[in-house]
């Protein structure tokens, strides 16, 4: 049983869920657990927390308590340690949660975070940064870097639906140029997928198991109103990974880059705003070094 847990926590994730990570705390606590917090002030924090609980060693476990941004910072400050990362999903869409399906138990989660089984996952590198999940540019990306913090914090989930409603008013999304290396696809949104879920409980892409190794590209012509518009029904069904007109790739490595006049175009990673075009993505399946241990139901 774990004993010392490092726990990263970002006050600004999520929407009124402090509730929530004080519960674990307390079922960690009852099982004997010695909780050291380290709570985050602004983007790249808790990736240097993560990295400085790793060298100092004596802690048994890392905790991401918010969303998948600070689950992704704390993955990457973990990478090459062998120090196994916890979840504690008090973010705004909690994704990662959702497709490993962590147990909504405050209790059970406690109780996994100390005694479960922490895994090597397959995962993804985008320009040498590791994902969990997906990277996406175009209209996501978009969506992604017009959010507003203050209205996130604010509406949660609403300030999504808001900033998907503005990209579809008003589109005129960048054109872009995915190459896996064999095919070359033009389209107006691109996600590479680790993940089925995206968006909450959205099934973006069904083929995909976080459990298994691989990346699956999804080009979506959407750049018009009422491509954008049926991208929304498409996913919202379920079916855009099957759609006729979407090309999927699904080779281990994807080059992203804007194919219209120069531009600055924003990409999402694991859900945050984080790089620009162009980008590079590769497949990190598990039989490669290092790793990223994640305690999994
Ligand atoms: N004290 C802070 N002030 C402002 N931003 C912060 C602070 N600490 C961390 N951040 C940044 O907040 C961003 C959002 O965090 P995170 O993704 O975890 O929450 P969320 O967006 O509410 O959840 P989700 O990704 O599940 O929708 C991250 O990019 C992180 O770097």
């Amino acid at each position: 049983m774990r004993r010392a847990v490092t726990l990263i926590y970002n006050p600004v994730a999520g929407w009124r869920r402090r509730r929530k990570l004080i519960e674990v705390v307390e079922a960690m606590n009852r099982r004997g657990a010695i909780v050291t917090l380290r709570e985050t002030g602004g983007p790249g924090d808790a990736e240097r927390f993560a990295r400085e609980a790793a060298e100092a060693g004596g802690t048994d476990i890392v905790v991401a308590a918010g969303g998948d941004g600070t689950i992704n910072e704390v993955a990457n400050g973990l990478v090459g340690s062998q120090l196994p990362l916890g979840v504690i999903p008090i973010g705004t869409a909690n994704v990662l949660a959702i497709e490993i399906g962590l147990p909504t138990s405050s209790d059970e989660l406690g109780a996994l975070l100390l005694e479960g089984r922490a895994r090597a996952i397959g995962a993804g590198r985008v320009n040498k940064r590791f994902f969990l999940l997906w990277v996406g540019a175009g209209f996501d990306g978009r969506l992604v870097h017009a959010i507003n913090p203050v209205m996130k914090r604010r509406f949660g989930k609403l300030a999504f639906v808001w900033a998907g409603l503005r990209q579809i008013v008003f589109p005129g999304g960048p054109r872009l140029r995915v190459s896996d290396g064999v095919r070359d696809v033009v389209c107006g949104w691109v996600v590479v997928a680790n993940a089925c879920h995206y968006a909450g409980k959205f099934r973006l892409a069904p083929s995909v198991r976080f459990e298994d190794v691989g990346l699956v590209t999804l080009c979506v012509p959407a750049r018009g109103r009422l491509g954008l518009v049926w991208a929304m029904i498409a996913l919202a069904l379920g079916r855009l990974e099957r759609a006729r007109n979407v090309d999927v790739l699904r080779g281990p490595s994807i080059h992203i880059a804007d194919d219209g006049p120069d531009e600055v175009d924003p990409v999402q990673v694991d859900g945050d705003d984080m790089l620009t075009l162009p980008v590079d993505v590769e497949c990190w399946d598990v039989s490669k070094a290092p790793q990223i241990r994640l305690v999994m139901p």
